[in-house]
């Protein structure tokens, strides 16, 4: 899987270099490029912003070293088709362009599974009051374009938003998480919050573990751990419970 992100903070993702995503990049698992939005500037002062038509505060970004650094990246991808993940994709050939934003569709597991299956994305992460509209319109001319929000609250920037993605799928793309087990009982894998976990000592600061943890009856023990997965689904986010468990 190749991962291509624009930014103008680079330096940013040098946290995709540790830990799980950088053992990833390490396997070649996840090709992982990122590029600096101002190596496509042409002036002294490498300008990637100016003041927005109709006026109001803040800055735009331009469309021009969005629409070259764009182009090259899927220039260089057409002639480089990425591997697709295990599983089926989204059935569309065409390489996919997401945009965080605060205007986007929100990010969720279902979404990180989806990308998890792109045998290629590019990240565009805007900066001050957003990038030109046209930027969108043109790429979508020659590729899938997304704008995704984590959720709602204000950021500078995409850079921690696409991290924060990276990270989400990343860990789904086959032969990242050794034991892909470890993939099935999380909070939203299955649409419920994760149940409460414990490990040694069995008593702490005069806590006990549960007793059904500590008798070895699996099916009781899994049937517990449903049962805290639905009343802490219930009591914090009661809208992901189906409506029959509401
Ligand atoms: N919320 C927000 C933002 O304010 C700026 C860029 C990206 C996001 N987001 O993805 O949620």
């Amino acid at each position: 899987m190749r991962v291509d992100i624009v930014t103008i903070f680079p330096e940013f993702f040098q946290v995709l270099d540790v830990s799980l995503l950088g053992k990833a990049r390490q396997d070649g698992i996840i090709d992982v490029r990122v590029h600096d939005l101002r190596d496509a500037t042409t002036d002294r002062h490498r300008t990637v912003d100016d003041t927005p038509y109709g006026g109001g505060a803040g800055m735009v970004m331009k469309p021009e070293p969005w629409g070259q650094t764009i182009d090259a990246i899927l220039d260089d991808a057409a002639g480089q088709p990425a591997v697709p993940a295990e599983g089926s994709g989204s059935g569309d050939a065409r390489p996919l362009v997401v945009f965080p934003s605060p205007a986007g569709t929100v990010f969720t597991q279902a979404t990180a599974r989806r990308y998890a299956l792109e045998p290629h994305i590019v990240f565009g992460c805007g900066r001050y009051e957003g990038i030109d509209q046209r930027v969108f319109d043109d790429t979508a001319e020659r590729a899938r374009v997304e704008l995704v929000s984590l959720g709602d609250y204000v950021l500078n920037g995409g850079e921690v938003a696409v991290t924060a993605m990276i990270e989400a799928f990343g860990r789904l793309v086959p032969g990242v998480v050794g034991n892909p087990e470890s993939l099935v009982e999380e909070s939203h894998e299955d649409g419920l919050l994760e149940y409460p976990s414990y490990t040694k000592p069995a008593l702490w600061r005069g806590r006990e573990v549960p007793d059904v943890l500590l008798s070895g009856h699996h099916a009781k023990i899994a049937a517990w751990r449903h049962e805290q997965q639905i009343e802490r689904t219930r009591r914090v986010r009661p809208e992901l419970l189906p409506p029959e468990l509401r």
